[in-house]
């Protein structure tokens, strides 16, 4: 491809470059081969410019630099550009051409992951070639691909958007993270619809304060979304109305959902213990589905992606129909097994204070025993949230064991003091498999265990080497040796 048909570039460049030969685009110098432009991004360890001159020395034909970087000693042509994020996620999709018809993205402190599985269920129930890409990685008719960035690098992204395309997917619902919206990893993607679930603490060794945080994501809303597209908001969370008002006044069509929503209004929830019985008012018309999954916040999620699929053209009953054949996102309160007297034991991704709140207050109504939580915080991730996290399982539940959770470079037993600190009567078991085997040794009939953190997770990071470890193949097994033992004593 030239470089002329690249979008992102200035027009001064293009004048001058525009014939160039572009054969690939990276951010990342080690991955640079001849004739691929080169992005020099400043990030949060290193500053790409640095190694502008060694991408050059790798055959880069054109260099993408900031315009406040001078860069020099550079054997070859460079363009600056005041943003080069953009410039590379534009240049990206122009590169890669084309992506599936109908692309929308979800944002929110919680529930992306779930909320992306759901509208690619709902797509796909209703008959359209769907794709789901986030957190657990990348679904659709012909891939299921386990996953590690929640929003992809934009080239990686628009790379996957094209073979999906070639695949015969016409709808993806993909989820926008704080640090892919800040980083604009999304500015290439042309969406169809938005979504916000909610927002709580995360990020706080990325983000400065709440507010940059919430501002974060509302680019997708203010910068993102063209005018009129529909903006799909849950409306129950203490950020609800400002997000509503920032996507009204960037001119977008918000549609509410939840008990104060106005496009699905909720009506009425019973809780049984693996389901819940819904009643919902869409246009007027009142609906009575059952979903097939346990939790709270289970039901807003399904109303934001069924948002989001009433919004993108499938009919309101056809998206009921869908609600009541969901599956749950893998590691989202996914129930494991139970024990011989029946007390689930379940695996969750619930890794920051609000995702712990609700869990563990989502399993309380259906739990006559106690609820047992196993959980830990990631190492080089925001310190802040640990005590905040010993409160909350203290508080909810009865018992509690704090192991570790990706220490990664920092010392185990200092993660866990911190949220020991917290959580006065909590026991420390730092060996995650151990801890999981004397939380299934302890359940009794009655009992819930959680097993929360890690979800789909399949490693366990140790400084900077990632062990291979599985909530969900421990806590199963753990329930196979507890059943084989209490059938022969
Ligand atoms: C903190 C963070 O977001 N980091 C992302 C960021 O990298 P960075 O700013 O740290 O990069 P850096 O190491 O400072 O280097 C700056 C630049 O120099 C380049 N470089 C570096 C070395 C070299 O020899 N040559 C070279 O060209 C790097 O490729 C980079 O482009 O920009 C990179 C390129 O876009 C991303 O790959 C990288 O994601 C890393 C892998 C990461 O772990 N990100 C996580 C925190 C993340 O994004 N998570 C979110 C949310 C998770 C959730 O809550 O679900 C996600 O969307 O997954
Ligand atoms: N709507 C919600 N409100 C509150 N908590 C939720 C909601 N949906 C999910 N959770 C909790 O958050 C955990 C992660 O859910 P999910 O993976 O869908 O969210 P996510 O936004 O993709 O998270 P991440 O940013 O970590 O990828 C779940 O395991 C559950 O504990
Ligand atoms: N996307 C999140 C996932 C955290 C999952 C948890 N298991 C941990 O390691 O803290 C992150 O990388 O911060
Ligand atoms: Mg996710």
């Amino acid at each position: 491809m030239k470089l002329k048909e690249l979008n992102g570039i200035p027009a001064l460049a293009i004048s001058e470059f525009g014939e160039t030969t572009i054969n690939g685009l990276t951010s990342d110098s080690r991955q640079v081969k001849p004739g691929f432009l080169f992005a020099a991004l400043k990030g949060s360890k290193a500053d790409g410019s640095v190694y502008a001159a060694d991408a050059a020395k790798r055959g880069a034909a054109i260099i993408v630099a900031a315009s406040a970087s001078k860069l020099s000693n550079v054997s070859a042509p460079i363009i600056y550009v005041d943003d080069p994020r953009r410039a590379l996620a534009l240049a990206a999709a122009s590169f890669y051409r084309v992506q599936p018809d109908v692309m929308v993205a979800i944002t929110g402190t919680s529930g992306k992951t779930s909320v992306a599985s759901f509208t690619r269920q709902i797509w796909a129930n209703a008959g359209f070639a769907s794709a789901s890409i986030g957190t657990t990685g990348v679904v659709s008719p012909a891939r299921n691909d386990y996953g590690s960035l929640t929003t992809p690098d934009p080239v990686e992204l628009h790379k996957l958007l094209s073979e999906l395309v070639e695949e015969g997917v016409t709808h993806a619902a993909m989820e926008a993270s704080s640090h892919g919206l800040d980083q604009r990893r999304l500015d290439g993607v042309k969406l169809a619809a938005g979504a916000f679930t909610n927002l709580g603490r995360d990020h706080m060794d990325y983000h400065a304060t709440v507010e940059e945080y919430h501002a974060a994501k509302l680019r997708l809303f203010r910068e993102l979304l063209p005018k009129g597209a529909p903006a799909v908001i849950f409306a129950d969370d203490p950020f609800s109305k400002p997000t509503i008002a920032a996507a009204a006044e960037a001119g977008c069509k918000v549609l509410t959902v939840g008990r104060k929503g106005e496009f699905i209004t909720l009506k009425r929830v019973e809780h049984e213990r693996f389901r819940q019985h819904v009643e919902v008012q869409i246009a007027g018309e009142i609906f009575e589905i059952t979903l097939p999954l346990a939790g709270d916040f289970q039901v807003a999620n399904g109303l934001v992606a069924a948002g989001l699929a009433i919004a993108t053209g499938v009919p309101a009953a056809a998206a009921m129909r869908g609600l009541e054949r969901l599956k749950g996102a893998p590691g989202r309160l996914d129930l494991v097994g139970a024990t011989e007297e029946g007390a689930p034991a379940y695996v969750d991704y619930a890794h920051k204070p609000d995702a712990l709140e609700n869990v563990l207050t989502s399993v309380r109504p259906f739990t006559t025993g106690r609820v047992i939580v196993v959980f830990g915080c990631g190492g080089d991730r925001d310190k802040g949230k640990r005590p905040m996290m010993g409160e909350i399982a203290t508080r909810l539940a009865d018992v509690v064991i704090v192991t570790d959770d990706n220490p990664r470079s920092e010392v185990p037993a200092t993660i866990r003091a911190e949220i020991l600190a917290a959580a006065p009567g909590a026991q420390e078991i730092g060996d995650r498999h151990e801890a999981i085997r004397v939380a299934v040794a302890m359940m009794k009939s009655g009992d819930t265990l959680i097993v929360a953190g890690k979800g789909h997770e399949e490693g366990q990071t140790v400084g900077t080497v990632v062990l291979p470890f599985s909530d969900h193949t421990e806590v199963a097994q753990a329930l196979k040796d507890r059943l084989a033992r209490e059938r022969n004593p």
